[in-house]
């Protein structure tokens, strides 16, 4: 980014900033979740013929191309970086705040530990990030909490010892193979009994129908690609020509139609279509908390040994951060070059600087 003349913020760069709420960590437990938490979480896209043109909106918003002045940009920068740090730049008080309790790490995938790529199969993490993902889950329990259907994130990870828990957290599975640290669900098993949670189990044949419907009919929109995540699925618009969104969305919304059970979320340049049932990213946190031996969250002071860092870019993970928040619990951590909208404490910039604060975070558990 530059500091004179005009700017051209990217593609990501949400510039709704929420006013008023400045840093304070650990975060104070919220009754409930707070107006803004409860606004960024589930951003369910409605339906009705009505609100076709706030689809389009909504698409265009997650994805703006302002032209501001940089000073504005800076000053506004300035101030969002004062509401969520760097966690790089305020390491000291993360490992303050957890000293004495048990550092859980849960990972979202895209965009947290592999960069945004036009073609999301080949959205490959380095064998760094790799190194430094294997360097905590050898002394944290560790998962990763991806959109993506459990086999593919874990065809790009390849670590057998984390938890994955794929589908926007509607899959969750335990390790496949042991790490140093054995938590109640973590002994090593067969494929089959290392499956620990398929809320939306009876929704597969409805999804399969669905991608069937969506691809036939979408997949006609030059760019467009429908993306079958198993309990869920994501109708990808980055390659498409902006002209052409409406016609996504409209040949989303055809298809939704015969299908009231299922609803429409969005993350970067995707719409993604799930079950109606209240489970998310947020859900699966609160899950893997509870089945590593940590209390549910459900009553005051619950949890309170554990430490769980979240790190996450997009706003699937709102999810999770919000019920850090509401527990008054651990770290949440945006990864975002510009101000966003968000639930999380911190922020780091790009998967290159959640590779840093990873390392980091071995270091000082080795010392
Ligand atoms: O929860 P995540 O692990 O972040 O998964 C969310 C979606 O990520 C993928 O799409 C995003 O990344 C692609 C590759 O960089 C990019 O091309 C796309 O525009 C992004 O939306 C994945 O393909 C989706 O299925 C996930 O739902």
């Amino acid at each position: 980014m530059t500091k004179h003349g005009a700017v051209v913020v990217p593609e990501d760069a949400v510039v709704a900033v929420a006013a008023g709420r400045h840093f304070s960590f650990p975060p104070p437990r919220t009754a409930g979740a707070g107006d803004l938490c409860k606004k960024l979480a589930a951003q369910q896209i409605d339906l009705g013929a009505a609100v076709m043109g706030s689809w389009l909106d909504s698409m265009k918003a997650s994805s703006p191309r302002h032209r501001l002045m940089a000073p504005a940009v800076d000053a506004e920068h300035d101030e969002w970086m004062e509401k969520h740090p760097s966690a790089l730049g305020r390491f000291e008080a993360v490992a303050a705040a957890a000293k004495g309790k048990r550092i859980v790490v849960f990972l979202d995938y895209d965009g947290t530990l592999s960069p945004i790529v036009e073609d999301p199969d080949r959205a490959v993490m380095t064998d760094e990030m790799r190194d430094a993902v294997r360097g905590v889950a050898a002394r944290f329990p560790t998962a990763i909490v991806s959109g993506r259907c459990l086999d593919k994130v874990f065809s790009f990870v390849r670590l057998e010892e984390l938890y994955y828990a794929g589908s926007h957290g509607m899959d969750i599975q335990g390790p496949t193979a042991a790490s140093t640290h054995h938590g109640p669900t973590t002994t090593p098993k067969g494929e089959e009994e290392s499956v620990l949670c398929q809320p939306a189990r009876e929704f597969l044949p409805m999804i399969g129908e669905a991608y069937a419907a969506l691809a036939a009919k979408v997949e006609a929109i030059p760019g467009a690609k429908v993306e079958n995540n198993k309990f869920c699925l994501s109708v990808h618009f980055r390659c498409v020509d902006e002209r052409r969104w409406g016609a996504v969305a409209e040949q989303v919304r055809a298809v939704l139609r015969d299908y009231p059970r299922l609803r429409l979320t969005q993350g970067r340049k995707v719409l993604e279509i799930r079950p109606t049932i209240k489970w998310d990213k947020g859900e699966a946190l609160r899950f893997l908390l509870s089945a590593l031996g940590f209390s549910s969250g459900d009553g005051a002071n619950d949890g309170d040994d554990a430490f769980p860092i979240y790190i996450g870019d997009d706003r699937t993970d709102e999810d999770a951060f919000r019920v850090l928040r509401a527990r008054g619990q651990g770290a949440g951590i945006l990864v975002s070059r510009f101000p966003k909208d968000t639930c999380a404490s911190f922020s780091l910039r790009d998967p290159s600087e959640v590779k840093d604060f990873l390392r980091k975070l071995v270091t000082c558990a080795a010392a």
